[in-house]
């Protein structure tokens, strides 16, 4: 379980999170809406310490978030995508899935630097896993093509496929169908609750896109100006004068 409690966030003058708390239950998709500057992104970024609260507690799996360093997040089963993509644009498909997986390698970057034994073993191992992940999402036609000048509907599953490589019990998503066609949106909606289903994952999405929020999650978290405005089932959230105010800029 993931237990979001309490969190602040401030920039300056600006209170970007103002003692938001959730819960995420194992196995759930949890979707986390809002208008533009509502604080989603610095949320998530709380969530894989890439950013401090100054108030708060994450905790996810009984363990505490805020007291690990940031490259030990991945260590504990926790993957994200960016809204901007966290890929390599010179490195082949298979070479950025790697890196994701490279994160739950075995072997120490002193034996890595060495050439040790056990190092060709461990990179033939992640390589299998890479191209497991890549025939998964339909990627294997494009392994050995460089990131760059692939269409972004594919880049949207190398990012994808680049998470899952680490391995995760906890995926985050940061807009991922944004940018895509109404049809690739499907798609992509469909390969997402595949691969929960397969890999066992539990999910929390940002997105802006409600079809694709409410077509996935479980349990909705509405923000605005930090605060969190809502929270509930997708239609129950769909309904609320709140959530739909914070949209319209007007009552319901
Ligand atoms: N590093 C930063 N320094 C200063 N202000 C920041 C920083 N990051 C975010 N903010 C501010 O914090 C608030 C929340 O931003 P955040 O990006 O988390 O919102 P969001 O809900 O993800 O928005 P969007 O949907 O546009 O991505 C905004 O007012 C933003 O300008």
């Amino acid at each position: 379980m993931l237990t979001v409690d309490g969190i602040t966030v401030r920039f300056g003058g600006i209170t970007a999170l103002d003692g938001v708390g959730f819960t995420v239950e194992p196995g759930t998709a949890v979707g986390l809406i809002g208008p533009n500057g509502a604080g989603k992104t610095t949320l998530f970024n709380c969530l894989t310490r890439r950013c401090t609260p100054d108030a708060g507690t994450v905790r996810f799996a009984g363990e505490d978030l805020l007291a690990l360093a940031p490259h030990a997040v991945a260590g504990r089963g926790i993957a994200r995508t960016f809204q901007n993509l966290g890929l390599f644009p010179r490195l082949t498909v298979r070479e950025n899935v790697m890196v994701g997986a490279h994160s739950q390698g075995r072997t120490g970057h002193l034996a890595a630097a060495l050439r040790l034994p056990g190092v060709r073993r461990e990179d033939a191992r992640l390589r299998h896993r890479a191209d497991e992940l890549l025939q998964r999402l339909d990627l294997a036609d494009v392994a050995d093509h460089p990131a760059t000048g692939l269409p972004f509907g594919t880049l949207k599953r190398v990012e994808l496929a680049r998470a899952l490589a680490v391995g995760p019990r906890l995926l985050l998503l940061d807009e991922p169908v944004n940018g895509l066609s109404h049809g690739e949106v499907d798609q992509f909606a469909d390969l997402v609750r595949a691969v929960r289903r397969d890999l066992d994952l539990t999910l929390v999405v940002v997105e802006h896109h409600m079809g694709f929020v409410m077509g996935l999650c479980d349990k909705v978290v509405c923000l605005d100006f930090g605060r969190k405005i809502a929270e509930g089932p997708p239609e129950q959230i769909q309904r609320d004068p709140a959530v739909i105010e914070a949209y319209l800029g007007v009552a319901a």
